[in-house]
């Protein structure tokens, strides 16, 4: 009886605090990862200027960071191999970050040929990860992102961490979060002002990601983390309102729901944009993102590859609406 007694007040107890939190939830910070990760699983070769086209609408829609290259070995992701025309073609819009990923010192070199502002890290938080996508352990990547941190902080350059894997790996399996706590600190040592927390092959579930949030946050601040879900389980927005909760403030997605990895089996696509920002609004959080922008810039890479979007938002909001604030009204469930 005393025990029942205890886990219901318990239980009162985190409905309260969850609660409490979202409503206060606000200023959540969109990073959108469509032009990188949306992109660089995809087998046909996407022409730069369609690449160069999508940012500009992303810009256009009101994302205010959009990552959108990487350097990485062109042998290896051969989409992503036109990171310099991609960043000397875009006409930057004042107030929008460009952020591109880096994997090493050499990738670094090529990209500071084009005005890069910010890099991105990305250690992998398993082994079997680490060496099919990094071809190193996880020890040996650490050391070379390191190299590209000191440089770029020298350089006067942001630096973002991303952790891939964090919840599981497609060759480990399933990954335990102190490991992920101490590569997250890691990351912080090397100078990166915020750590990306990837689901990369989105196994994870709202228990997965708490039991992970209660082991980073005893070494970050929820400011500082940014939550990273691919939806291949359908599980990106619970997942999503499960970090929310924590505290996080920086969430990235992908527009129309596009990506993956190639050396992540059975990875899909992230969190679409489209649904990330409806399901902002509901919560009545001004993302200050045009949604009708923002579903029309989905539909125009769909296009180009010529499949579906991901994007259940995009999907259910045909062309019957034409308006932002009519779309906001049904993401809010409000009248007038
Ligand atoms: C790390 C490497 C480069 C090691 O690849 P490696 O083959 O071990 O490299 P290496 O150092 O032995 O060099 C071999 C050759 O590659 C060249 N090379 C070496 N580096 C570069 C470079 N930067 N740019 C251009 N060329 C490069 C280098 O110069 C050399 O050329 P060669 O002498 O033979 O002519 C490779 O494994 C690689 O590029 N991996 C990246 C794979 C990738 O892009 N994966 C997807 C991104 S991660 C992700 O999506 C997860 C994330 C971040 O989104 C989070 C989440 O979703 O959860």
């Amino acid at each position: 009886m005393h025990s029942l007694k205890r886990a219901i007040k318990l239980k009162v107890k985190s409905e309260l605090r969850y609660i409490r939190t979202l409503s206060t939830v606000s200023d959540i910070r969109i990073y959108e990862v469509g032009p990188r990760d949306g992109l660089q699983n995809e087998s046909k070769f996407v022409p730069t200027d369609v690449k160069v086209e999508l940012i500009h609408k992303l810009a256009a829609a009101g994302i205010k960071n959009i990552e959108c290259a990487s350097f990485v070995s062109p042998k290896w992701v051969k989409q992503m191999s036109d990171g310099i025309d991609v960043m000397k073609t875009i006409k930057r819009s004042p107030g929008v970050n460009y952020p591109v990923l880096i994997p090493n010192l050499k990738g670094y070199e090529t990209a500071m040929k084009c005005n890069i502002e910010e890099v991105a890290i990305f250690p992998a938080g398993s082994e079997g990860f680490s060496q099919k996508n990094l071809n190193c352990s996880v020890e040996e990547g650490l050391k070379r992102f390191k190299e590209v941190a000191v440089q770029a902080v020298k350089d006067g350059l942001r630096v973002r961490g991303y952790i891939s894997c964090v919840v599981g790996c497609p060759y480990d399996g399933p990954i335990h979060p102190k490991g992920i706590a101490k590569i997250t600190e890691e990351l912080f040592e090397m100078g990166c002002y915020e750590v990306s927390l990837g689901d990369t092959i989105g196994v994870g579930t709202a228990g997965s990601v708490q039991r992970l949030m209660r082991e980073v946050l005893k070494v970050a601040k929820p400011e500082n983390l940014a939550l990273h879900f691919h939806d291949t389980y359908g599980q990106g927005l619970s997942n999503l309102l499960a970090g929310l909760e924590f505290g996080i403030k920086t969430v990235d997605s992908s527009i129309s729901g596009l990506g993956g990895c190639p050396y992540a089996r059975g990875a899909t696509g992230n969190l679409a944009t489209e649904d990330l920002v409806y399901f902002l609004y509901g919560l009545g959080v001004n993302t200050n993102v045009d949604l009708v922008k923002l579903i029309e810039a989905g539909r125009y890479i769909s296009n180009f590859l010529g499949k579906m979007t991901e994007s259940r938002v995009n999907r259910a909001l045909s062309d019957r609406f034409k308006n932002h604030s009519d779309i906001v009204k049904i993401a809010a469930c409000t009248v007038n």
